[in-house]
């Protein structure tokens, strides 16, 4: 009988127990269906329902392909418009060239059109009336687009990159940086460090016998970088300019990852596992990011006690000794308790967002201005007519010798024009994107929930239906009555975005760039350089794909542009 007991319990547990592997399989075998189901409807069924969705409301696009949506054909697009330089040579023709992949699909499909990054669907929007919607008065129905962690190591996860109340807040704390008279403190200093280029430049260019051949792509690097330091930590400029030269070097190391694996969407995804090899390039990247990261935590803490051992001197009122709020200064001021007693924890700027927040500005602020001012010289280069009267204003403004000052800038009314074109024709963004919040619908299209609308900031500004026939031609003249009035839709000019989100850097930007050429323009005569090959190419921010050398000739030489010509690089940090 017990042995009888036994084998029906031992019977029974084996029952049990392929009971519950049976439970088990079937358990396993229906999570993977499930799983499988939705990657199939990520991957495939989605993409095709919203496909049919936007057809029905006539707007199509190049058909999705599983996994890689649209990327492979926009690669091929972007490489064949890359492949040659701008034909005719002086052409500012630029568009099909820069954005291949939305110039040629424009013209098949119209100006709203879906193209898919991977199984993300994205929509165009080029119309300013809907543009202004969606950066301006429903900005809220749109999120700024996420960055992919490759980008986002280069631009670090500040105000570029934060969202709603965090956003919000370092935004509030961050803006009186930018006003208008706390930046004009800033200019003795830009106009200094120009000056200082000028000089080598002339000395260069005598011991040539006559001129020299900048590349202005490299040079102008160290007048963004001065700029930016300042109005980052500015009476700790110098202890400030050791992090940022290290972070200048990290820089170019995430740049050039970044030059190896922008092919939209798959390679990035590559990339994203290849940095956390310990490969020796790794290694001194990540020496350099602790680096950067305790000369910051040690920089904060000495702003953080000088600010607490006197609550009114005048660093903790206003940032340095000049009287100039740097933004370190607004964000210790942000996290310091006794400032806001009362929402002290919801209010404190922590330290590693501190940290953050100079990496972002470090590179919104220097290869943006860069760009523009390696555009503007280039133009003045290839237009001497604009060059010779942006000349006689700043002679007649400012004087041959002296310093251009802050008073200086509002006279300088052709040089601002002059800006502006270079910034329509060659927006050193040439586009961004948004992602909806929420399903909506814009000019009458419905929207789902997640789709992400691309905003080509540069398709609008050389777009004939706004700006005339002469839309892709150099003429600052249509800036004359402002720009708003220069094109037939008053928000047809966004350089530096638009709405809540707009560039937060735009007057220094300007204050540096007006600051700049106006020295230049004192000091030499430009000329386009024969090496010079007019190339423009986007990587992020727009570039001139093979440099940008020009040919600076002191004004007060009696050379005329010849082959005696200094070539020269600036000198590496
Ligand atoms: C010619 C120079 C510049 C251009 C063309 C430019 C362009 C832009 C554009 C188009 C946006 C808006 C992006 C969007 O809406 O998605 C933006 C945002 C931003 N820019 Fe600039 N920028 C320039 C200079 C600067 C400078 C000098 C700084 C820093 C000092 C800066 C810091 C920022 C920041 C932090 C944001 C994000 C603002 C936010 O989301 O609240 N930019 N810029």
């Amino acid at each position: 009988m017990e042995a009888e007991a036994e084998a029906e319990a031992a019977s029974s547990g084996r029952w049990c127990t392929w009971n519950l592997a049976a439970v088990a399989a079937v358990g396993a075998c229906l999570l993977l269906m499930h799983v499988a189901a939705r990657v199939a409807d990520a991957l495939w069924w989605r993409p095709h329902r919203l496909e049919a969705h936007f057809a029905r409301q006539g707007v199509r696009g190049p058909p999705y392909r599983f996994l890689l949506g649209c990327v492979r054909e926009m690669v091929a697009l972007m490489a064949e418009a890359t492949a040659k330089p701008m034909s005719p040579p002086d052409s500012h023709d630029a568009l099909p060239r820069v954005l291949g992949f939305y110039h040629y699909w424009r013209k098949i499909y119209g100006p709203m059109f879906l193209i898919w990054f991977g199984p993300t669907p994205r929509l165009t929007v080029a119309d300013p009336e809907l543009v202004s919607e969606v950066l301006l008065t429903r900005a809220d129905a749109f999120d700024r687009y996420e960055a992919h962690p490759v980008v986002r190591k280069l631009e670090g996860d500040g105000l570029v990159s934060l969202h709603d109340d965090k956003w919000a807040l370092h935004r509030r704390v961050l803006t009186p940086a930018f006003y208008p008279d706390n930046l004009n403190r800033l200019a003795p200093h830009v106009a200094r460090s120009v000056v200082a280029l000028a000089e080598r430049w002339r000395a260069m260019a005598s011991a040539a016998g006559g001129e020299v051949e900048v590349d202005v792509a490299e040079w102008y690097q160290a007048v963004a970088e001065e700029a930016i330091t300042r109005a980052t930590f500015g009476s700790s400029y110098d202890s400030g300019r050791v992090v940022f030269r290290m972070q200048a070097r990290l820089m170019a190391f995430a740049s050039e990852a970044f030059r190896k694996v922008f092919v939209p969407g798959y390679s990035l995804i590559r990339a994203s596992h290849r940095r956390f090899l310990p490969t020796k390039k790794n290694r001194l990247q990540w020496s350099l990011d602790r680096e950067i990261r305790r000369g910051l935590v040690t920089l904060i803490g000495h702003r953080s006690d000088e600010a607490a051992q006197d609550d009114d001197s005048e660093l903790n009122d206003k940032g340095s000794s000049n009287g100039f709020r740097d933004l370190l200064g607004l964000m210790i001021n942000a996290s310091d308790k006794k400032e806001e007693k009362k929402q002290e924890e919801a209010r404190a700027m922590p330290v590693e967002d501190m940290l953050e927040e100079c990496k972002t500005f470090f590179f919104a602020g220097k290869q943006t201005t860069t760009n523009l001012l390696t555009w503007a010289t280039v133009l003045l280069a290839m237009h001497p007519d604009w060059q010779e009267r942006a000349r006689q204003e700043v002679l007649a403004v400012c004087g041959a010798d002296e310093l251009p000052s802050k008073e200086h800038l509002p006279k300088l009314k052709t040089l601002g024009m002059i800006l502006n074109e270079t910034l329509r024709l060659y927006p050193p963004a040439v586009a961004t994107i948004r992602r909806a919040k929420r399903d909506v619908t814009l000019g009458g299209v419905s929207i789902p929930r997640d789709t992400e609308l691309l905003i080509p900031i540069m398709a609008m500004h050389h777009d004939g239906a706004l700006w005339g026939p002469d839309a892709t031609q150099f003429n600052p003249a249509r800036f004359g009555g402002g720009a708003a009035k220069a094109a037939a839709h008053p928000l047809a000019f966004i350089p530096f975005g638009l709405g809540p989100r707009m560039c937060i850097g735009q007057n220094l930007a300007l204050l540096e760039a007006k600051l700049t050429l106006a020295v230049v323009l004192q000091r030499f005569r430009l000329a386009r350089s024969p090496s010079y090959v007019h190339a423009p190419t986007v990587l992020m921010l727009l570039y001139p794909q093979y440099g940008a050398p020009v040919i600076f000739r002191p004004v007060s030489s009696q050379l005329s542009v010849s082959d005696r010509t200094e070539t020269t690089r600036p000198p590496r940090h």
